[in-house]
Order: C-alpha cells, then sequence, then structure tokens
C-alpha cells in the first residue's frame, strides 16, 4: 500500500479533478460518506439518537466534515458542529456544504473567542462521539491560541474520537507533532495513508489507521510513480512462494552467521536460530574457538565452527582465510552479532568485506567497524543489508540519534542510495530502504522487543531469507515485517514486559503459517491479525 506526503496527495486531488473530470465535491462527498459508515459501524449500524460533535475548520478537512454532519443529521444523530471559522471565512466546496447543512436546520455554533469554549465544554461533557475535522494536509507547524485550546478541550473529554483524514495539528509528512495534536481513537484517512500516519508519533496518535476509497482512479495513483510503501499482509504473502514437493535443504540455502566473542555467545545463537526459523536449509555459526562448544550446546541444529582468536576469546585476523573458505559453501553471509568493538576485529571487518561475493547483512558490531572506516560503503561493488538501530546509524553518519530519530525516512533513503546498499533503520516503525530509492514502513512490532538480542534475530531472519533466493531488498522487508508480526504475536499471548528475544524464535513459525494460511485481511498499523 503507498504512503503519500501532503504534497503528493494534493497533486493526486487536484489531477483526479483536473484530468479525470471528478469535481472536487464529490471526492468531499464521497470522503464525508465514507466516515458516516465507519461512525455508523461504531455505534453496531445505528446512529439515531447518538450525540456527536463536529469540529471543523475553515478548509476542505472542514468541508468533510460538514458532510459527516449532514448525514449524520440525517439519519436522526444529535449532532452540533463546532465551527471554527466564520461561516463567511469559508469558500467553494466547504461553504456549499455548510449551506445545505444549515438549509436543512443543521445547529451551527460558532468558536472564534475564549468565551464560546464554555458551550464545547459542556456539549462535551454529554456527547457519544467527537468528530476532528479541523485540520488534514494543509495543516501546517503548530496549533497555537484558540484553536490549540480546542485540541486541548477535546483531549481532556475523555470521549471517542474519530479523526478526519489525519487528528488535527500532526505534520502530515514527518508524524511529528509541534503543538497540541488530536489523540484520535481511530482515523479514517482517505485514498492512501499519508506518511505521518505511519511513523511515530503520528502512527499512535492517529489510534487505528482505516483507508478508504473516495473515488480517486487506480490510473492516477498508479501513473504517479510513488517510491514509499506501508508493508501489509498481502504483500508480504506474494513474496512468500509455497515450498515444491520434491525441495531439499540445499534448494533453501545455507548462512554462514561470523560473530561471537568472550560473553557473548548468545547473540549469534540467536541469528543463527532466526535464519533457520526463517526456512535457511543449512546454517553455519562461525565463532572464536574457545566458545564453539558452548554455541553447539545452545543450538542443536546449527553446525559451528571454530575461528582463531586473540586471548580474551574475540577473533583474530588469522580467522580471515578460514571464514572466505567456509564461505565458498554458503549463500548469504551475516556477521556482526556478538563480535566485539576490539580493534583487532574491527580490522578483520574491514579487511573481509570487500571480498565477500554474496550477498551480506551487516548487523551490530560489524556496522560499528564500518564506522571506523566508510571505504567499503562508498566504494565497494556489494549486495548488502545494513541493519542498525538508531543509534548505530547515528555512528554510521556522524551524526546525532536524536538526528537520526527526526528524520528517520530521509536518512535511511539517503544512506541506501549513497551507499547502495538496502539499510534497515530498526525501531518503532522500522524504515526499509533500497538502493532503487524504493523505500518501506513496517507496521509491525512493539516496545516489548526493544529487550537484548531482538535484532540478532532479525538478522537471521533477513539472512534465511536472502538464503531461499529472495532479493535483499524484498528479504530485509519480509524479514522486517515477520519478525515485528512475532513480537506482536508474542506480547498479545504473553505480554510485552516479560517478552524476551528467545521467544520471537517460537513465534516466528505461527507468524509463517499466518501468511501462508492466505486470510485475505490487510491489518494496517497493528500487524498481522493474530
Ligand atoms: N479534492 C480535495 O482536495 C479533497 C480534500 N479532502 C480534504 O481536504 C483536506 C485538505 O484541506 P485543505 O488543503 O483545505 O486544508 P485543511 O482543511 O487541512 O486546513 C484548513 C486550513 O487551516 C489553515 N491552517 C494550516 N495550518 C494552520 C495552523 N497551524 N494554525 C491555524 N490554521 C492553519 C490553512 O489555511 C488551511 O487552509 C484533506 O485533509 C481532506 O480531509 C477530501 O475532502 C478529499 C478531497
Ligand atoms: N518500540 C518499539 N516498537 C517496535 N519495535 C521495536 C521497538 N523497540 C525495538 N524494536 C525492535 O526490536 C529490535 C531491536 O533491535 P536492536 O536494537 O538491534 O537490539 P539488539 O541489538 O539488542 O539485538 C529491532 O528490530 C527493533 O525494530
Ligand atoms: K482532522
Amino acid at each position: 500500500m503507498y504512503v503519500v506526503t501532503a504534497a503528493e496527495m494534493a497533486e493526486i486531488d487536484r489531477m483526479a479533478s483536473r484530468d479525470y473530470f471528478v469535481p472536487s465535491i464529490v471526492l468531499m462527498e464521497n470522503a464525508g460518506l465514507r466516515v458516516t459508515e465507519s461512525i455508523r459501524r461504531y455505534f453496531g449500524g445505528r446512529v439515531a439518537g447518538k450525540r456527536v460533535l463536529i469540529f471543523a475548520g475553515k478548509g476542505n478537512n472542514g468541508g468533510d466534515g460538514l458532510v459527516v454532519a449532514r448525514h449524520l443529521h440525517n439519519e436522526g444523530a444529535e449532532v452540533k458542529v463546532f465551527l471554527l471559522a466564520r461561516p463567511e471565512d469559508l469558500r467553494g466546496d466547504p461553504r456549499t456544504n455548510l449551506e445545505i447543512y444549515q438549509k436543512m436546520g443543521g445547529k451551527i455554533f460558532p468558536i472564534l473567542e475564549q468565551s464560546h469554549l464554555q458551550r464545547a465544554d459542556i456539549s462535551l461533557l454529554y456527547a457519544d462521539l467527537v468528530v476532528d475535522a479541523i485540520f488534514g494536509t494543509g495543516f501546517k507547524g503548530a496549533a497555537l491560541g484558540l484553536t490549540g485550546e480546542v485540541i486541548k478541550l477535546i483531549n481532556n473529554a475523555g470521549k471517542p474520537i474519530v479523526a478526519v483524514d489525519l487528528p488535527s495539528g500532526l505534520d502530515a509528512d514527518t508524524g511529528q507533532v509541534h503543538g497540541p495534536c488530536i489523540k484520535a481513537t481511530w482515523t479514517v484517512t482517505f485514498a492512501l495513508p499519508k506518511r505521518g500516519l505511519v511513523l511515530e508519533p503520528g502512527a499512535t496518535l492517529a489510534g487505528e489507521l482505516e483507508v478508504v476509497d473516495i473515488g480517486i482512479p487506480r490510473r492516477l495513483i498508479e501513473s504517479r510513480n510513488l517510491r514509499l510503501r506501508l508493508l501489509t499482509p498481502a504483500w508480504c504473502r506474494e513474496q512468500l512462494k509455497p515450498r515444491d514437493p520434491s525441495s531439499h535443504k540445499g534448494n533453501f540455502g545455507h548462512v554462514l552467521v561470523v560473530g561471537g566473542s568472550q560473553g557473548m555467545v548468545g547473540a549469534v545463537a540467536l541469528a543463527a536460530l532466526g535464519a533457520l526459523r526463517a526456512g535457511a536449509g543449512l546454517v553455519t555459526a562461525a565463532v572464536p574457538r574457545s566458545l564453539q562448544d558452548v554455541l553447539a550446546a545452545k543450538t542443536t541444529e546449527v553446525m559451528t565452527r571454530g575461528l582463531p582468536e586473540m586471548p580474551g576469546g574475540v577473533l583474530s585476523r588469522e580467522a580471515l582465510p578460514y571464514i572466505l573458505e567456509l564461505l565458498e559453501k554458503c549463500t548469504v553471509l551475516a556477521i556482526g552479532p556478538g563480535l566485539s568493538r576490539d580493534k583487532t576485529t574491527v580490522s578483520l571487518v574491514l579487511e573481509l568485506l570487500p571480498q565477500v561475493r554474496c550477498p551480506v547483512v551487516i548487523d551490530a558490531d560489524a556496522l560499528n567497524a564500518l564506522a571506523e572506516d566508510r571505504k567499503y560503503l562508498r566504494e565497494a561493488e556489494k549486495e548488502a543489508v545494513l541493519t542498525p538501530h538508531p543509534g548505530e546509524m547515528a555512528r554510521l553518519i556522524e551524526t546525532t540519534t536524536a538526528q537520526v530519530q527526526a528524520d528517520r525516512l530521509g536518512v535511511a533513503t539517503r544512506a541506501a542510495q549513497d551507499w547502495r546498499v538496502t539499510v534497515v533503520l530498526k525501531g518503532a516503525r522500522t524504515i526499509i530502504a533500497s538502493p532503487s530509492g524504493e523505500a518501506f514502513i513496517n507496521p509491525t512490532g512493539n516496545p516489548g522487543m526493544a529487550t537484548a538480542g531482538s535484532g540478532d534475530v532479525l538478522t537471521g531472519v533477513v539472512a534465511g531469507l536472502i538464503a531461499q533466493g529472495l532479493p535483499v531488498p524484498v528479504a530485509a522487508a519480509l524479514g522486517a515485517y515477520i519478525h515485528g508480526a512475532a513480537g506482536d504475536y508474542a506480547a498479545r499471548t504473553q505480554g510485552q514486559q516479560g517478552l524476551v528475544a528467545g521467544d520471537l524464535l517460537n513465534y516466528l513459525p505461527r507468524v509463517f503459517r499466518k501468511l501462508e494460511a492466505r486470510t485475505e485481511k490487510t491489518c494496517l498499523g497493528k500487524g498481522l491479525p493474530l
């Protein structure tokens, strides 16, 4: 499902009218009808007698709200429209809908000064539902003054809120807020999700996200060459091919995991088992020799190799020829989990990577090694996936974690194109950016996954999917979705607090089964319908 900026959406709206002759008031009517349908479902099919407050701004978002007011009023709901503008300030489609609504006897209450807030506050006490139609994609900056007061009043009323297109006060392009913002119970957004609805904190402020069709021609949307998509179960299902009955494990690839150091064996075990749980045919884990037995004891199905090490149990430069020899039999390399940032290991990584001929997943301390010398990133021809969390990303591009988090999409897409790699920028709403300029936003996952080792599992899952022949960017996106969905499944079953990385391994098979079950249900923002 494509995700758009406010400008892209406005251009699509404009072209719908200009090039496809769809009158804008028809789009507005469809938008208002879809919101009305959603509200009717919310009330179990009947709106008669329900007390609904509609807060309308002066633009087209407010226009949508007036369409909703008209239909609810017509169906016997008790509707009050609080208009944050003077009627004479409304123009065009919103003005038309205001006049129709008033002609039908609909009630309008202006909110133009502080004293008007009183009536709104009292009405909120008795309301069954609030409709937020103050701002949509035309919003800029921060809601100050009276508007900000109204948004806070609505949020503090403790009533269910449905946001029209976007929660008012949200930046449609970044998902950031710079002032008061509606915290919606659910959001009905038109045609395509806006970026701000699928990036935090916007994704949380939007509540449950419903994307509705308002009659924008599909051919118009497809002609726009949009580059950003929200991962959905439907897309994931398309990437997973059923297994040929005559398959053998060689068909599903061989992953080599290189990592580990004294005290950090578990990371390698999690990555190796993650690759197996993702369906790889064979997995070999290569660790400093003194750790090999421990690892073998922890991972029955994983083949293990001991490598030359330094005192203290970190890989030495002598490990290089052994790794290159192992790679001759492998489909994909995953390097980094538990490696340590020892300078010997750093130089091993920097010497090894340019010689790797197969796809490679670079995580954790291997990323930290690249932060010491970006030559490989800048120059080497490679098929690589980098899986940094925001801190590792900040080190790689020599900035701060806060700056990475302020523009996750921009940071990931620029890095992917500069380095010609796939970048998986982890965190809430992981971004997957490919060298081609395409990018995905992953809606699955939860804070329960902010626990040691969950990134190691992701490394393994991505490598396991590459081993089975998926294109590198597809394996990275699919892996992120499935990994997060396993986390969601685990959190639903046993809560977030007690979730540990090993739990993800147990839930991965159930996520694959759900996807294979082909139950056609697209669930936005909350991952798989588990
Ligand atoms: N054909 C179309 O263009 C359609 C547009 N639709 C609706 O139209 C919305 C976009 O409408 P508009 O572009 O008119 O703008 P909005 O209705 O989102 O915003 C209303 C007005 O608020 C003002 N404003 C912006 N930032 C402000 C701030 N910080 N403080 C105070 N005032 C501020 C602006 O002057 C803006 O015109 C969409 O979100 C959607 O709800 C839908 O009806 C679908 C059809
Ligand atoms: N708040 C969150 N919401 C969703 N996913 C999260 C959240 N916090 C962490 N995660 C996921 O958990 C994993 C954490 O990875 P990482 O930070 O590398 O952990 P580690 O390095 O301990 O393995 C990533 O896949 C990340 O997307
Ligand atoms: K709104």
